[in-house]
C-alpha cells in the first residue's frame, strides 16, 4: 500500500546493486595478489625482500587506487542509477512502496532534500497504513491486501485516498491513489514477508474521469438524441436516445454517414445546407425531416456545433448534434392553430381566420383599387330543424351546407363558418358590386337541390344572404360583416331564400330590432300584448268552424309591431314560452266566453313554436290551461310551421302524440313551404293542413298554385285529413277552392282577424249558414 505523503528511506532495490559492486572488487584484488605471488619467486632474498617490499607497497597502492577508484566509479553508477530510478519515478509520477507483512508496517521511498534544498537521494520513511489512509478506504485496502497475500488475488490493486503532501494545500487534504504491488520477499515458511509497489497520484485523473462519467451518464440519461459526427459527417457515437428517437441502435449506425437519416421531404441541399452552416459558422439549428430505421419520417429540432479541433482526441474536427424529435410538439402547434383558426365542425375557416383573410383582401383591394364584398349567409329556419330533427343530424347538415357553398363559390375564394348556421364568404378582388350579387344568386340556385343527410333522408335548406362591399359600404373587416349581417336581416324579412345588398336604411332596422328586443320584455307586463281571432269557414257548410288566434303588440312607443317582426325576436330570447301560455290561456278564455253565450262546436286554433314544442313541458301547459279554462281538449287545435315538423318523424311524433292523447287537434301551418312530403305526414298524428296563403294567392294567376293546392287537397284526404287554405282573399279563390273540395277557408274575405267580442258578434251573425259558401263574401274587410 502505499501513498505520496510519507518521506523516508527504501533499502529494497539498491541492496542487490549494492552488494554485486563489492563482489566486482573483491575479485580484483584477488587477481592482484596471484600477479605479486609471480615476480617474488624470480629474485635474491635481500634484494628480493626489497624489490618484493617495494613491490608489495607499490602493488598495495595501485591495488588500494584501483579499489577507490572502483569504488568510486561503483558509488557514481550507483547515484547515477538512484537518480535515474528517481527520474523514473518522478516521470511516472508514481511512489515507492514496501509492505511488512507481519508488522504491518508501511514503508514509502522518497527523495531527500535539505533545507538548502540540496537534493540528498534517496531515503525511506515509515508510516502506519490507518493513519495515512482515509478512514472510510482503509477497511477495503486492508481486505485487498489480505485477499493478496491469502493468494486470492494475483496482484495487489487498490484505489483509496492517502493524507496529502500538504495538509493547507490547495488540493485538500486527501488525494487519490491508485496503488499496485507484489510480493518482493517471503518468509522461511513460504508466507509473504513483504509486498511492494508504487502508488500513482490519481487525483486530477479521478476528477477528469468523474467529469467524464457525469458526462457520459448525462448524455445516457438525455431524453435528446445525441451524435457525435467525424470530419466526414460519420457517426463516431451516439447515445441511447438516438436509438430510441430514430430506431438505429449505435452499431447499425457508426461509421456510417449521418445521410442515412436524411428525409425524402426535403431535397439534398437542405441536409447539405447543415454541412455548410457547421463549417462555416461552426454551429447551425434548425429543423429537419429525418427519416426513422422503421422509414416513417418524423421532424427533428437539430443543434449542431462544431468540436474544437484542440478538443477532439487527434485533433481533427468532429460535430456533435443533438437532435429532439418535434412531431408531436408540431403536431399539437398545428392542431391548436388549427383550433384556432378553423371551424372543427365543418373545417371552415372561423371568425378570427375570416377577419384576418378579409382584413389582407382589404388592404389589397386597397392598392389595386378592386373590391372586396362579404357575403353574410343564414340558413332559413335552420333552428326548426336542428331542434327537431336533433344535433347530431344538424351538425351533418351544417357539414353538407359548407360543403355545398364552397362548391358553390370555388376553392379559391374564404368560405367561413362563423357560428351556428351563419357562414361568410369573402369575394375578394371584386370589379363590380353586381358580381357579388350573381354569386349569391348562384348559391342560393345551388341549395335548390335538397342536401341529403346520412340516414338518405332528403333535407332542404334555404340561404338568406346579406351582402356588402368594400369600399362601397363600409372600410374595415368589422364594419363590413356588420352590414352584411344587417342586409341578411333584411333579406330574411323580405321572405327568406334570397339576397339583399346593404343599404344606409338598414342601420335603422337592425337598431329597431334591438330596441324591440328589450321592449317586448316589458310587453307582457305592461299589457301591450292582446289576442285577434280571425274566423275559419266550412265551404261545404259556410259555417264559422272557429278562429284562429293570432297575437298583436301594440307598443305605445313603436306603435302596432306585426308578429312577423316580434315572434321571432321572442323565439330567439326565448320570451315565446311565457308569451306562448299567455296567448294558448286568452284564446281558451275567449272560446269558453263564446261557448257560454251559446256558440258550440267552434275549435279555437292557437300557433304553437318550435321552442314550445321542444322545450319544457308543453302537453302539460295545456293540460292545465284546459282544466282551468274548461275548453274541452278536442275544441283546442295547435298549429304547428312545417318546418317544426319536418324531417324527424320519430322525435317530433312522440312529442306531437302527448298532445293527441289529451285530444288536441294538430294542424300543420304554412304547408307547402317546407320540406315534408304528404306521405311523410302520415307518420305523424295530424288531423289538419293549412295550405300558405302564398299558394292560394297564386290561384287564378299561377298554375304551379292552383296544381299545388289540388294535389295538396287530394293528397291530405287520401290521408284522412281537414284542410285549411289560409289567406283567402277572393271569391276566384273560394269557388277554386270550394270546387277542388277543400274542406275550410279562412282570410280577409271571410274575415279580417277580430278582437274577441268582435268575433263572437261575427261568427253569432254568420250562424246559422244562410247561403252556399261560395257565394258568400266577407262581411268584414
Ligand atoms: N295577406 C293576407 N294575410 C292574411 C289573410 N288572412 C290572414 N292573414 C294573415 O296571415 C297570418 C296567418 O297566420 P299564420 O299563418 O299562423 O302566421 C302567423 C303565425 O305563424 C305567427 N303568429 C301569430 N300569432 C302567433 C302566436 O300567438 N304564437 C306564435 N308562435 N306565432 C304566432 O305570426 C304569423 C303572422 O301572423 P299575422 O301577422 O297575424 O298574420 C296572420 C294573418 O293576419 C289574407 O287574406 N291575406
Amino acid at each position: 500500500m502505499a501513498g505520496s505523503a510519507g518521506n523516508g528511506a527504501w533499502s529494497v532495490p539498491c541492496g542487490p546493486l549494492v552488494a554485486g559492486a563489492r563482489a566486482r572488487l573483491h575479485c580484483g584484488a584477488r587477481l592482484g595478489r596471484r600477479k605479486g605471488s609471480s615476480l617474488l619467486s624470480v629474485a635474491g632474498p635481500g634484494l628480493a625482500i626489497a624489490v618484493a617490499a617495494v613491490v608489495l607497497l607499490a602493488t598495495s597502492c595501485i591495488v588500494l587506487f584501483l579499489r577507490m577508484r572502483a569504488s568510486r566509479r561503483e558509488a557514481d553508477r550507483l547515484r547515477e542509477r538512484e537518480r535515474g530510478f528517481r527520474m523514473a519515478l518522478w516521470a511516472s509520477n508514481q511512489r515507492f512502496w514496501d509492505f511488512h507483512v507481519p508488522t504491518g508496517r508501511l514503508r514509502y521511498l522518497v527523495a531527500q532534500h535539505d533545507q538548502r534544498g540540496i537534493d540528498h537521494g534517496l531515503g525511506s520513511e515509515e508510516a502506519d497504513p490507518a493513519a495515512v489512509i482515509h478512514p472510510d478506504d482503509l477497511p477495503a485496502a486492508v481486505d485487498r491486501m489480505r485477499r493478496y497475500v491469502a493468494g486470492e488475488t494475483a496482484e495487489f490493486s487498490s484505489e483509496h485516498r492517502v493524507r496529502a503532501d500538504s495538509p493547507s494545500g490547495s488540493r485538500g487534504d486527501w488525494v487519490w491513489i491508485r496503488a499496485r504491488g507484489r510480493t518482493v520477499e517471503h518468509q522461511a515458511d513460504g508466507a509473504v514477508l513483504r509486498v511492494a509497489g508504487t502508488s500513482l497520484d490519481i487525483d486530477r485523473n479521478r476528477e477528469v474521469e468523474r467529469e467524464n462519467r457525469i458526462a457520459s451518464e448525462v448524455l445516457r440519461s438525455m431524453s435528446e438524441a445525441v451524435a457525435v459526427l467525424d470530419e466526414r459527417f460519420r457517426f463516431l457515437s451516439v447515445n441511447p436516445a438516438f436509438t430510441r428517437i430514430t430506431g438505429y441502435a449505435a452499431a447499425e449506425v457508426i461509421g456510417h454517414g449521418a445521410e442515412m437519416l436524411d428525409s425524402l421531404q426535403h431535397e439534398p441541399a437542405r441536409g447539405r445546407g447543415m454541412r455548410t452552416g457547421l463549417e462555416r459558422e461552426g454551429r447551425w439549428s434548425g429543423e429537419l425531416w429525418q427519416r426513422h430505421g422503421n422509414g416513417e419520417e418524423f421532424l427533428c429540432a437539430i443543434e449542431a456545433a462544431t468540436v474544437a479541433a484542440g478538443s477532439a482526441p487527434h485533433g481533427e474536427r468532429m460535430y456533435v448534434v443533438m437532435l429532439s424529435d418535434i412531431t408531436l410538439q408540431k403536431r399539437a402547434e398545428e392542431e391548436l392553430r388549427y383550433l384556432a383558426n378553423f371551424d372543427s365542425l365543418t373545417n371552415l375557416p372561423n371568425r378570427s381566420l375570416l377577419a384576418e383573410r378579409l382584413s389582407r383582401a382589404i388592404v389589397r383591394a386597397r392598392r389595386e383599387g378592386s373590391r372586396v364584398a362579404v357575403l353574410f349567409l343564414d340558413l332559413d329556419r335552420f333552428k326548426d330543424i336542428n331542434d327537431s330533427l336533433g344535433h347530431a343530424t344538424g351538425d351533418r347538415i351544417l357539414r353538407a351546407v359548407a360543403e355545398r357553398l364552397q362548391q358553390a363559390v370555388g376553392h379559391d375564394q374564404t368560405v367561413a363558418r362563423l357560428a351556428g348556421d351563419e357562414f361568410t364568404v369573402i369575394l375578394a378582388d371584386l370589379a363590380a358590386p353586381e358580381d357579388a350579387e350573381r354569386v349569391a344568386r348562384e348559391i342560393i340556385m345551388a341549395f335548390e337541390a335538397p342536401l341529403l343527410s346520412q340516414e338518405g333522408q332528403e333535407v332542404s335548406v334555404s340561404p338568406s344572404i346579406g351582402i356588402s362591399v368594400y369600399p362601397d359600404h363600409a372600410q374595415v373587416p368589422t364594419e363590413l360583416l356588420k352590414r352584411a349581417d344587417a342586409a341578411m336581416y333584411q333579406a330574411k324579412a323580405a321572405g327568406r331564400r334570397t339576397y339583399m345588398r346593404y343599404d344606409d336604411s338598414m342601420e335603422a332596422t337592425i337598431r329597431r330590432r334591438a330596441t324591440l328586443a328589450g321592449a317586448l320584455h316589458k310587453a307582457l307586463d305592461r299589457g301591450e300584448l292582446h289576442v285577434v281571432y280571425q274566423p275559419r269557414q266550412s265551404l261545404a257548410t259556410s259555417r264559422i268552424t272557429g278562429a284562429e288566434a293570432l297575437l298583436r303588440w301594440s307598443s305605445p312607443e313603436h306603435g302596432e309591431i306585426v308578429p312577423a317582426e316580434f315572434i321571432p325576436l321572442a323565439e330567439e330570447n326565448g320570451m315565446i314560452l311565457e308569451i306562448g301560455e299567455w296567448v294558448l290561456r286568452e284564446a281558451c278564455l275567449a272560446l269558453q266566453r263564446w261557448r257560454q253565450h251559446g256558440l258550440d262546436g267552434l275549435t279555437i286554433s292557437v300557433n304553437m313554436s318550435v321552442l314550445q314544442l321542444l322545450r319544457g313541458d308543453f302537453a302539460g301547459v295545456v293540460r292545465r290551461v284546459l282544466d282551468d279554462t274548461g275548453v274541452p281538449p278536442q275544441a283546442l287545435e295547435l298549429e304547428l310551421t312545417e318546418s317544426v315538423l319536418m324531417a324527424n318523424a320519430a322525435q317530433t311524433a312522440v312529442k306531437l302524440h302527448a298532445f293527441r292523447e289529451l285530444g288536441v287537434s294538430l294542424a300543420i301551418d304554412d304547408f307547402g313551404t317546407g320540406y315534408s312530403s304528404l306521405a311523410y305526414l302520415k307518420r305523424l298524428p295530424i288531423t289538419t293542413i293549412k295550405i300558405d296563403q302564398t299558394f292560394i294567392a297564386d290561384l287564378g294567376h299561377e298554375p304551379e298554385g292552383a296544381a299545388i293546392t289540388t294535389t295538396v287537397v287530394a293528397m291530405a284526404h287520401g290521408l284522412g285529413l281537414n284542410v285549411v287554405a289560409e289567406g283567402v282573399e277572393n271569391q276566384v279563390q273560394a269557388d277554386f277552392l270550394a270546387l277542388h273540395h277543400c274542406d275550410e277557408i279562412q282570410g280577409y274575405w271571410v274575415s279580417r282577424p277580430l278582437d274577441a267580442v268582435a268575433c263572437m258578434a261575427f261568427i253569432r251573425n254568420r250562424q246559422p249558414p244562410a247561403r252556399s259558401a261560395a257565394s258568400q263574401p266577407a262581411s268584414s274587410p
